[in-house]
């Protein structure tokens, strides 16, 4: 069974965490931090980030921490972030799209977007495309973006993507994280294509006890833990990032979860995607569609 004894040495790494916080970003980072590696814990307010930090060196680590804001529900402080962490860091060997919110109050980013759909993916799609030059520019980089079961009841309304219909929050969560799934896969075929030994991995962590369900109803709430079984604690649900940001085993393009004939629970496995998850079409367009959001184009000699 993989847990986090297995993962090496990772000093001389560095990695950025989004959501770093709080629930698993918090124990991604720990597992990391133990294990050596610089851990930048990028998070939406720098006072949390800050008190985060401090937990951190209280539990303890052989590695480094340091903190940066990113409010990936706005694209300037998307952009800010980077370029700050670009002028101070010569490598990124590990981006963790981690951040996330659900089922929020009708709420938009700076950008007009849905909140799920601006922050889970559009927001991560930049990051990862202003950083997408380190990230090659470094020696056995990877880039992991988490995901969540609720990929599968997921579809991408091409008619909606600006909010043009009526709010639903729980399509709009299922749709931002396929669209997680999507980039991760269609970022590995266009990076492959240019020959690049970057890794762009897919995670979903499984149902964990954090505070992602702070806008559900108790009936909800109480309804989706009948349907899943109990919850798993935050620092299983960090598994599946954490092999996947440091396995070598671990395959271009893969999808890791937690392992389904143990019902979802413990140690991460190469999972097999649903169809619509691994669809080509739709996740070009998908991708046409963030770069005339966000007004970026990566990889930068990807020719499509
Ligand atoms: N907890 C689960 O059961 C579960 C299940 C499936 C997927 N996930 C996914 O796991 C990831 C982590 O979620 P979690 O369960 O730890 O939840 P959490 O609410 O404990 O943590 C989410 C983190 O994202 C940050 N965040 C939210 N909006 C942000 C913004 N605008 N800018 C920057 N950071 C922002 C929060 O501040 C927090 O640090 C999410 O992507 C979530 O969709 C969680």
């Amino acid at each position: 069974m993989w847990t986090k004894k297995n993962i090496p040495d990772q000093t001389g790494k560095t990695v950025i965490v989004t959501g770093a916080n709080a629930g698993i970003g918090f124990e991604t980072a720990l597992a990391l931090y133990e294990a050596g590696a610089r851990v930048i814990l990028a998070c939406r307010s720098l006072e949390k980030a800050e008190e985060a930090l401090l937990q951190l060196k209280n539990l303890g680590g052989k590695g480094t921490l340091e903190t940066g804001r990113l409010d990936l529900s706005s694209l300037a402080s998307v952009r800010q972030f980077a370029e700050t962490f670009l002028q101070n860091h010569p490598q990124l060997h590990v981006l963790i799209n981690n951040a996330g919110v659900m089922t929020p109050p009708p709420s938009k980013t700076a950008e007009g977007f849905e909140l799920q759909f601006g922050v889970n993916f559009i927001g991560h799609f930049a990051l990862t495309g202003y950083l997408h030059p380190l990230l090659r520019a470094t020696s056995g980089s990877r880039i992991v973006t988490v995901s969540s079961g609720a990929y599968r009841r997921g579809a991408i309304d091409f008619d909606n993507l600006r909010s043009e219909k009526d709010y639903d929050p729980t399509r709009e969560y299922a749709q931002s994280k396929l669209a997680d799934i999507l980039f991760a896969l269609e970022l590995q075929r266009r990076i492959t294509a240019i020959g690049d030994p970057v890794l762009s991995l897919a995670v979903q962590p499984g149902a964990n006890k954090t505070e992602l369900s702070r806008y559900m109803s108790e009936d909800a709430f109480t309804a989706a833990v009948e349907r899943v079984g109990p919850l798993m604690e935050p620092w299983q649900g960090a598994l599946p990032s954490l092999y996947a940001a440091v396995s070598d085993e671990v395959r271009p393009g893969g999808f890791y979860e937690p392992d389904q004939d143990h019902g979802y629970r413990g140690f991460p496995v190469l999972s097999t995607l649903k169809s619509h998850a691994q669809d080509e079409v739709v996740a070009k367009k998908l991708w046409d569609f963030a770069e005339e959001a966000t007004n970026l184009q990566y990889p930068a000699s990807f020719q499509s």
